[in-house]
């Protein structure tokens, strides 16, 4: 379904990305892991056609991406992106609203129920039913969050690119909506790409997981050199020793503990 062939991202003298040569099958949950700063939300935002490569092909259904968002393709943020002038069922209903006619459409009649009635669903699966009338301004970050994703599987994207989706979440949040996001990918079927810093997220939502990183460096010019995706691992198939290394290269260089050391030179 995508395929990225020798891609290459530049922005002005600085590569980010370099010798991207990936195909992903309809239907994987790739996660995408990797140091701050190296790549992945620039990888998402080609695979959502915000940006284009400088260099390669990034090919969907074997056809160039196209070079602007479509209905094909959804994304959740990190900080949620819903309306706040709407209650939380209005900003699911409008989700149905824009995908039929656009963004100035508005529904009448028999669609309008139809729309409802889906839009209700979603928020009892998502968990948000007695929360339908409340303005996100009422809402928890994670209450917001599953907003954001309701709305996300109501557009019914084929492919569907989630950028840190649960990064301002606490941790309990974050495992229900680990449950909820499988359970409506599950139900869905649909391609999704997900960027987390947290390795261990990476490897429980996957069935794939992409580490970027730096294949070479030059310390004199940090932007000579891109990224690239250095593992390429099936979910659940990892042994502890490649665990660890993909642990220890994403983790930053530990800064000695000035007590800890006087105590081992006294
Ligand atoms: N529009 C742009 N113009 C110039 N440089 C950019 C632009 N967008 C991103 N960059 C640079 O590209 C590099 C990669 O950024 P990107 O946001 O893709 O990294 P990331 O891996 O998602 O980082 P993080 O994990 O911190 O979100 C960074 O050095 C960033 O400054």
């Amino acid at each position: 379904m995508i395929e990225a062939k020798n891609v290459w991202k530049k922005y002005g003298d600085q590569v980010v990305l370099e010798r991207i040569n990936v195909s992903v099958q309809e239907g994987e949950f790739v996660t995408l892991v990797g140091a701050s700063g190296c790549g992945k939300s620039t990888f998402l935002k080609m695979l959502l056609g915000t940006e284009t490569p400088s260099e390669g092909e990034l090919l969907m259904d074997g056809k160039q991406i196209r070079d602007e968002p479509d209905r094909d393709r959804g994304i959740v943020f990190q900080q949620y992106s819903v309306f706040p002038h709407m209650t939380v069922l209005e900003n699911v209903m409008a989700t149905k609203a824009f995908a039929r006619k656009g963004l100035t459409g508005y529904l009448f009649g028999e669609s309008r129920k139809a729309a409802r009635e889906e839009a209700l669903h979603m928020l009892e699966q998502v968990g948000l039913s007695q929360s339908r009338d409340k303005y996100p301004d009422a809402l928890s970050g994670g209450m917001r969050q599953r907003l954001a994703i309701a709305q996300a599987f109501l557009a019914k994207p084929r492919i569907l690119l989630l950028d840190e989706p649960f990064g301002a979440l606490d941790p309990g949040i974050r495992l229900d909506m680990h449950a909820l996001v499988l359970d409506l990918w599950k139900a869905y079927k649909m391609t999704v790409f997900m960027v987390t810093h947290d390795i261990k997220e990476g490897f429980y939502l996957g069935t794939r997981l992409w580490v970027f990183d730096k294949r070479r460096d030059d310390p004199h010019a940090p932007g000579r050199y891109g990224a690239s995706i250095t593992f390429d691992l099936p979910v659940g198939k990892i042994d502890h020793t490649t665990y660890q290394q993909i642990d220890d290269q994403l983790r930053p260089t530990p800064v000695p503990d000035p007590v800890f050391m006087e105590k081992q030179n006294a």
